[in-house]
């Protein structure tokens, strides 16, 4: 099944817009795991084994993984997902960009050595540094639109003949690349305004939202302005606030705690 169709699926089955972004920090691990060889497997495993039917989507984030030469343990878990959670789409938050021939690699990454379903790019260089992943006509490719950290406005506020930056990426996305009806965008959380203009751009190209939870997105506007007439259209990610809310050996019970009260909230303002 291809992404968007897998991502429609399961917003109506499991009734919830929620990702929970996979960033596993061993340094905030409970005592239990610190020592464990596979302790960045088993923590996130836990978490989403308690958590699936709360969610839309999950989202490793790879380079929690690669900095501690952890990515065997990336793909156990991706595996892990597609075998007990199968309806779930995994999207590799890993915002590559790079000329053609080296982002054919950055496919084969994402696509074939880790199995996601989607992946996030940067737009920057370019449509044809996209093809690549064009390749792929049933996976996901979520583009860099307006970024949820305050430096993104540097560039993606700058004006390009009589529009902004991030306007003119979801213009392009929207209009021209999305070749196979299976691109979304990210567009923060911490910026509801942008979230509404880039919806008014778009139409029911889905939105990768980061930034409700640690980086203080308020969950009301942000479902009021990108969410799409049917009441669906986004991917609500949060990572820290639900990940690291337990300290204890049920930090996966109290990550559920948190993802249920989170997901209900955003559920409450559709
Ligand atoms: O604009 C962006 C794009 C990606 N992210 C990623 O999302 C999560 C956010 O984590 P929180 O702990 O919920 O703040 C993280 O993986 C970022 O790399 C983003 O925050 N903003």
């Amino acid at each position: 099944m291809n992404f968007i169709r897998a991502l429609n699926s399961v917003w109506r089955e499991n009734n919830t817009l929620l990702c929970i972004g996979l960033d596993p920090d061993p340094a905030k691990f409970p005592a239990h795991l610190q020592h464990r060889p596979d302790a960045i497997f088993e923590f996130c495993r836990a978490i989403v084994d308690a958590t699936a039917d709360l969610v839309c989507c999950f989202k490793p984030q790879i380079a929690y993984f690669a900095a501690r030469r952890a990515e065997d343990q990336l793909e156990a878990l991706i595996e892990h997902i597609h075998i007990r959670h199968p309806a779930t789409p995994v999207i590799l938050d890993a915002k590559r960009g790079d000329i053609g021939s080296t982002a054919e690699q950055y496919a084969i990454e994402a696509f074939e050595r880790f199995q996601a379903d989607a992946v996030t790019i940067n737009p920057y260089m370019g449509r044809d540094s996209i093809e690549p992943y064009l390749a792929y006509r049933d996976k996901g490719i979520i583009l860099l639109c307006r970024t949820s950290n305050p430096g993104g406005s540097d560039l993606q506020f700058l004006d390009v003949g009589g529009e902004k930056l991030y306007e003119r990426v979801a213009r392009l996305v929207s209009k021209e690349w999305d070749v196979n009806g299976q691109c979304a965008l990210v567009v923060g959380a911490t910026f509801p305004s942008e979230i509404a203009r880039v919806r008014t751009l778009i139409g029911d190209m889905p939105l990768l939202v980061p930034g409700i939870g640690a980086q203080g997105g308020d969950i009301e506007t942000t479902v009021r302005a990108g969410c799409t007439p049917s009441g669906v259209g986004l991917i609500i990610n949060s990572s820290r606030a639900i990940l690291y809310a337990g300290k204890g050996e049920d930090y996966a019970n109290t990550a559920r705690s948190v993802a249920e009260a989170t997901r209900n909230a955003i559920n409450f303002h559709r």
